[in-house]
């Protein structure tokens, strides 16, 4: 422990203590050298007594610094760890820091160039444009093609800065893990080991900008979503540069309503959007707070959002997103089995969960949510009360299924914002179908079988030399058995040689039958087919002659 890193544990126990964050734990579990603490620092003990917890936690932050900040903005999207109440005053923290010396940007920026500014920009201007906890936004345009661009560069020396609190965050978190007990619901190391990964991949500039241009590749031949072209050769770990953009904060309904955009039609393509990037590719914006969202000021009548910032990027596996949407289908259908039974084929909550319990809770959440028009219904909303209720059942957390839930959240208080009477149900609603229609029709068992394909290609010709083996290992075993179970043997060979003939025969003439069908080239579809026909008919052949042995 350095003397810095002392002075600083020192500033967080006197700052929670000044706020009677100590106060906030159960009585029970005050050991007594928390108490000692308290009698020490008696004169800086809660002098907030009369504001309630989620503030006294939100001012404390706040005077914690950005670490803090944005561990309290990231907490305030767990709610299904914190009450609303205690969610929306810690929603409430701004992330406002002043800006850096303008001198020392420009020497970081130098620093990753490798070169003076002037030799890759002209009008590079000191003034930054933004400025957050982590990074700082300077404008610009590009000596090479007069185009305007953004750099945005980290503040100096925030890794350590981050790696410090980061470090004192995790130990206090161990340290309420063992006063709170294995089976408490708050997991607090859980959570700063989720922080820790979502600020960490914040603070690799470069990998935001491979983000980006992912996202970009997917959405290009969209009218929905626009995000800025990055200059790869000039993006670094601590410097990206970007198109600059010209957009209305999507916060701003005011001057949107003012140039006339569609309203209706932009939240619609909010939510189309969400699910594009969930189910078709799989790859989806998980920062869209307001200030990373704009609108295009062009087109009015056919706008589109402007995204920035895909510092935090979630993906889900195939499994997660079957099992996702069949959770919402079941919600739907009001089958609250299918949902319990989901949740443990998933892994979400432990096998031996008891599933008759799960469900009578499912149903006790989800059932009030009927009382409302089934346009009215949110999805986020729905996993939200979901997640709740399955970590009453130990539900071990799933960061990405986190992340989605407070996208969809948002995505869908951001439609409703611009468009109170949007359908959520039945805007998302072919998404899904879609998705599920793909997922168990023919287009499904193509993709499968095309996957597959070339591991039978590898495995297939082992597979006679496997049986043979299988069978040498019976004919050894046999040898000084009687008779009849020789016959036996000689029978079943054959019959095993038969049945894997008249098998792999009928994979190929489905394999060719499905790649015609799929308009792949002709000859290896023909050939899997003609080959198929021939093992039939070789199959058949073979087959064992007496039924009896
Ligand atoms: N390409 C761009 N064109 C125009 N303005 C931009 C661009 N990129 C960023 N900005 C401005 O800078 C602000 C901060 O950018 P960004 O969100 O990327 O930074 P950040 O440090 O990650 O901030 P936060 O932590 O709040 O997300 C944006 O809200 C926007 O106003």
């Amino acid at each position: 422990m350095t003397v810095k890193s002392i002075r600083r544990a020192y500033h967080v126990i006197r700052t929670a203590l000044h706020y009677g964050l100590d106060d906030l734990l159960p009585p029970k579990l005050t050991p007594w050298y928390f108490k000692l603490l308290r009698y020490c620092f008696f004169w800086l003990r809660n002098q907030h007594k009369d504001k309630v917890g989620g503030e006294r936690l939100k001012l404390a932050m706040q005077e914690l610094g950005p670490v803090y900040i944005k561990f309290g903005q990231m907490l305030s999207t767990r709610r299904d760890l914190l009450s609303d109440e205690w969610a929306e005053e810690l929603a409430m923290l701004q992330d406002r820091v002043p800006p850096f010396d303008s001198a020392i940007a420009r020497e970081s920026i130098e620093k990753e160039l490798n070169a003076p500014i002037e030799r890759y920009f002209n009008d590079f201007d000191d003034t930054p444009l933004a400025s957050a906890s982590i990074s700082q936004v300077h404008t610009a345009t590009l000596k090479s093609n007069g185009a305007a661009v953004v750099l945005k560069v980290l503040r100096p020396d925030v890794e350590k800065k981050v790696h410090a609190d980061l470090l004192l965050m995790s130990q206090a978190a161990d340290f309420l893990e063992r006063l709170l007990g294995a089976n408490n619901r708050l997991r607090p190391a859980e959570v700063v080991e989720d922080y820790r990964t979502t600020i960490e991949g914040e603070l690799n500039l470069k990998l935001e900008a491979l983000n980006a241009i992912k996202l970009r590749n997917n959405f290009i031949d969209s009218n929905a979503l626009y995000i800025p072209y990055m200059y790869e050769e000039l993006c670094f770990t601590r410097l990206i540069v970007m198109e600059r953009i010209d957009g209305i904060p999507v916060s701003d309904k005011v001057a949107l309503e003012a140039q006339g955009t569609n309203l209706k039609l932009l939240a619609e393509r909010g939510v189309e959007l969400f699910f594009t990037q969930v189910f078709r590719d799989n790859f989806f914006h998980a920062d869209m707070h307001p200030g990373n969202v704009f609108v295009s000021r062009e087109h009015p009548n056919d706008p589109f959002y402007i995204g920035l910032d895909c510092g935090i990027m979630g993906t889900l596996t195939d499994e997660d997103k079957r099992y996702l949407a069949e959770n919402f289908l079941a919600f739907f259908n009001r089958d609250y089995r299918r949902i319990a039974q989901l949740y443990i084929e998933s892994g979400w909550v432990s096998a031996d969960t008891d599933v008759g319990a799960f469900e009578q809770a499912v149903k006790v959440v989800c059932e009030p949510m009927f009382n409302k028009p089934l346009d009215e219904i949110s999805f986020g909303h729905v996993l939200l009360e979901l997640f709740r209720t399955a970590r009453r059942f130990d539900m071990v957390v799933q960061p990405q299924l986190v992340l989605l839930e407070k996208t969809l959240l948002y995505i869908e208080g951001l439609g409703r914002q611009l468009y109170p009477q949007l359908d959520l149900w039945q805007t998302a609603k072919p998404f899904l179908e879609q998705w599920m229609a793909e997922q168990v029709g023919p287009k499904a068992m193509a993709a499968k079988v095309k996957q597959q394909l070339p591991y039978w290609a590898e495995h297939l010709p082992e597979l006679p030399e496997l049986i043979y083996d299988n069978l040498k290992i019976g004919r050894d075993l046999s040898k000084n058995q009687n008779k009849l179970l020789d016959r036996y043997l000689k029978h079943q060979q054959k019959a095993h040689k038969s049945n894997y003939l008249l098998i792999t025969s009928a994979i190929l003439v489905i394999c060719g039958t499905i790649l015609l069908n799929q308009d792949a080239t002709l000859w290896p579809s023909y050939g899997s087919i003609g080959i198929g026909i021939t093992l039939w008919v070789l199959g058949w052949r073979s087959r064992p002659k007496n039924r009896k042995i």
